[in-house]
Parts: C-alpha cells; structure tokens; sequence
C-alpha cells in the first residue's frame, strides 16, 4: 500500500517524538512492504516565525494532498508568557481543526500492568481500567465568540453547541459503545448550562438506536473525581470540547504518563493523529521525552488505512519496551532511556517481531 503523510512536527518535543513515530512507521512500510511518503509543513510557533502565520495555508494544502495528518505539538513559552501576543501557535491547532473538518477526537486510556505502580493512584483501583475518550473538537467555548468589552474590563468567551455537532460525534462514540463493552457516559454540566441539556436531550434521543448500550450522566466535576477513584467504571467517555480536554489529561495519570496517551482526529476532509501531550517546552532538544504517545498515534493511522495487522504490530512493541523497561525517565526514574533509544528499540522490535498479534 502507498500512502501520503503530511508531517506536521510542530514546537518543543514535537520533532524528536515525531522523528520516532516516523521511524517505527519506516520499521512497518519496510516489514510489511508498504511505501509512506512523508512531506513536512510547519506549524505552530515555527511557522509563526518563518511565516508570521501558525497555520499557514501552504501547510494545509500539503494537508488536504495527503491521506493523513501526523501531528507533533505545538507552543512555546515565548507566546504563552506575553498576554498581548498578537497571534499564538495554538491558534494554528485550532485552524487546522476547523478547517479539515475534525470534529471527532479519539484518546484512548489504556493500562499497563508493568506500570501500575508508576500511576499515583491506587493500584487496586486502576488495575485493567481501559477508557477511551470521544471529545468533540470543532465546537463549544474554544471557538465561540470571544473578545474584550468594557474598555477591557471584561472578557467574554460564548459556548454554543447545534444538534448536528452534538449527533455527529455521538453516533461514533455510540458505535464504539457498541463494539467494546456497551457502555457510554455523556459527561457534561447539564444542572447549570443550556449547552449540556442539549446534549443530554440529544444523546438521550439517540440512546434508543443502541438499546443494547447503557449510557449513564455524568456532570463534569463529578467525573473528574470518579476517574481518579474509580476509573475502570468508564467504557466510552462523551463529551464536549473543553471538557474532553481536561478530563482526557487527568485519565492520563491512570496510565502512568501522559507521554503514553494518543490520539485520532477524525473528520470531514481527512484524519489527523497526534499525541495529547504539549510541547513539554522544559523537556526540548533534551532527548528525554516520552515518543510512546506518538508511536501510539502513528498506529491509530494505520487503523485507519485498515492497516490492523501492522498497526497491532506497532503496540506490541510498545507494550514490550515498557515491559523490558526500554523507556524514558516518566515511566523509568530508575533506569531511564533516551527518546531515540525507546524509538529505535520499538523500530527493532517491528522489524524483527514475528507475530501481529497485539
Ligand atoms: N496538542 C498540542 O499541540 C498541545 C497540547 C497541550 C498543550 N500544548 C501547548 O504546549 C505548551 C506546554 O503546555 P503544558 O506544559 O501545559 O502541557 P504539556 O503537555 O506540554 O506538558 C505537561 C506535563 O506533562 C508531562 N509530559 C507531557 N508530554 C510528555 C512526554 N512526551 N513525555 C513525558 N512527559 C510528558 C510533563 O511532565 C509536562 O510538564 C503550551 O504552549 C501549550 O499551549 C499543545
Ligand atoms: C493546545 C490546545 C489548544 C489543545 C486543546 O486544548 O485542544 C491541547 O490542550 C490538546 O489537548 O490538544
Ligand atoms: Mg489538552
């Protein structure tokens, strides 16, 4: 199979995580006999400063030219220190978001057993949690109006949600329900926001196509406080945009890391896969960040071009290294390895692994 990527590596970390998605991705094409042709574009707080733009348009023709997006992080203290900054690097997320149509946001949280006692949680609590995220990405209070009135007294962000975006991403996440252990929670805000009771009305309307699925509410805080007791209650996780957000970074400490979590924009135009982490800006051009959670979203690209075998492949390396302790000081104080070394050991492993079976 030939596929065309569009490498958008981004700010921070981005590049050397990326660089190991890329070599694991190298390790399959060469394994399974497939050819992936890689073209990069930039984005965020470098494409600020060659083009003055984080999402140049330039970058999102290379986009719509592939069959997929693989995304780095983006942002740079730089920006995020200077409140009057004219334009920021998250910007250029938000844009590309919006402009390919990726409404549907895929995290999923799975466990390792190796790593239970790296999580700060109990283990007996978190032991074979496995959740995943559907976080609506395209609407809400992230691209709501916005702005400043009373001579910058007062700042104002609107929240608003339309039926067609809240059916839209339910119905995958409905599916999935369907497919893993039938269960989905709608977690929102519905004793005080009009925008939750929509969604309630709507995923209640819709609950009646999945009888076999059993969907319970959830209000956010709430949530927030049920994923840290007792995580392995979720099964598929719905929810808006802003929630999703935080909700998926606090799943991530079931895991152990938030270098573990990946993800999958799916939408209209194409399909975007990139780790939830930032750009860890502390951490750039150290070679010690953790590249799991983009190997992980290089994998849920494969998914995606019905590459099952291979993209299977690809996880259970990863579960290896983390097994064999080939990994980086966030899930390895004792003996940590360096960024590469995880990528070249996983690449190794691809290479050379005989099963598929994850
Ligand atoms: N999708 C994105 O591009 C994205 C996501 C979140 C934040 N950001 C941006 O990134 C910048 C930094 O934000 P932040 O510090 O709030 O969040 P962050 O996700 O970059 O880092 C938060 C913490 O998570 C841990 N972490 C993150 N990635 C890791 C990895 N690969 N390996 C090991 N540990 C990891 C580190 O402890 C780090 O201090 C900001 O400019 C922010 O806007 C971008
Ligand atoms: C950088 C920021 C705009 C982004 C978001 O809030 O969606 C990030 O936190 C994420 O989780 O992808
Ligand atoms: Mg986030």
């Amino acid at each position: 199979m030939k596929k065309k990527i569009a490498v958008l590596s981004g700010d921070g970390i981005g590049p050397e995580v990326v660089a190991q998605a890329i070599k694991v991705l190298n390790a399959i094409a060469g394994k399974y006999n497939h050819t992936f042709e890689y073209t990069e574009a930039l984005a965020g707080a470098i494409a600020i400063d060659v083009t003055g733009n984080p999402m140049p348009d330039e970058t999102l023709k290379v986009c719509l030219e592939s069959d997929a997006i693989l995304f780095g992080a983006i942002g740079d203290p730089k920006y995020d220190n200077d409140p009057n900054a004219k334009v920021r690097p998250e910007q250029g997320l938000l844009k590309i978001r919006k402009e390919m149509g990726l409404f549907c946001n895929i995290r999923p949280v799975t466990t390792y057993d190796s790593l239970i006692d790296k999580s700060p949680l109990k283990e007996d609590r978190i032991k074979g949690a496995d959740l995943v995220v559907y976080r609506e990405l395209t609407g809400g209070i992230y691209f709501g109006e916005k702005g400043r009135k009373n001579n910058d007294t007062t700042a104002y962000d609107n929240c608003e949600y339309s039926v067609i975006e809240i059916e839209r991403i339910a119905k995958p996440a409905f599916e999935a329900a369907r497919a893993r252990r039938k269960k989905l929670t709608l977690v929102d805000k519905a004793n005080v926001l009009e925008t939750s009771r929509l969604w309630r009305d709507v995923v209640k309307k819709m609950a009646s196509e999945y009888p076999d699925v059993e969907v319970d509410y959830l209000f956010v805080d709430n949530a927030a406080m049920q994923m840290i007791v007792n995580p392995v209650q979720f099964d598929v996780i719905l929810t808006e945009n802003m929630f999703g957000d935080i909700i998926s970074d606090e799943a991530s400490v079931i895991t152990g890391s938030l270098g573990l979590l990946a993800s999958a924009s799916m939408g209209a135009k194409t399909a975007m896969f990139e780790p939830c982490h930032g750009s860890y800006p502390q951490a750039a051009g150290k070679n010690v960040a953790n590249p799991v959670a983009a190997i992980l979203s290089a994998a849920m690209m494969l998914d995606h071009f019905q590459l099952f075998d291979e993209a299977n492949c690809i996880r259970k390396a990863v579960k290896k290294s983390i097994d064999e302790g080939i990994a980086t000081v966030d899930i390895n104080n004792q003996n940590p390895k360096n960024t590469s070394t995880v990528g070249d050991y996983i690449a190794k492993f691809v290479g050379e692994s005989s099963s598929v079976t994850a």
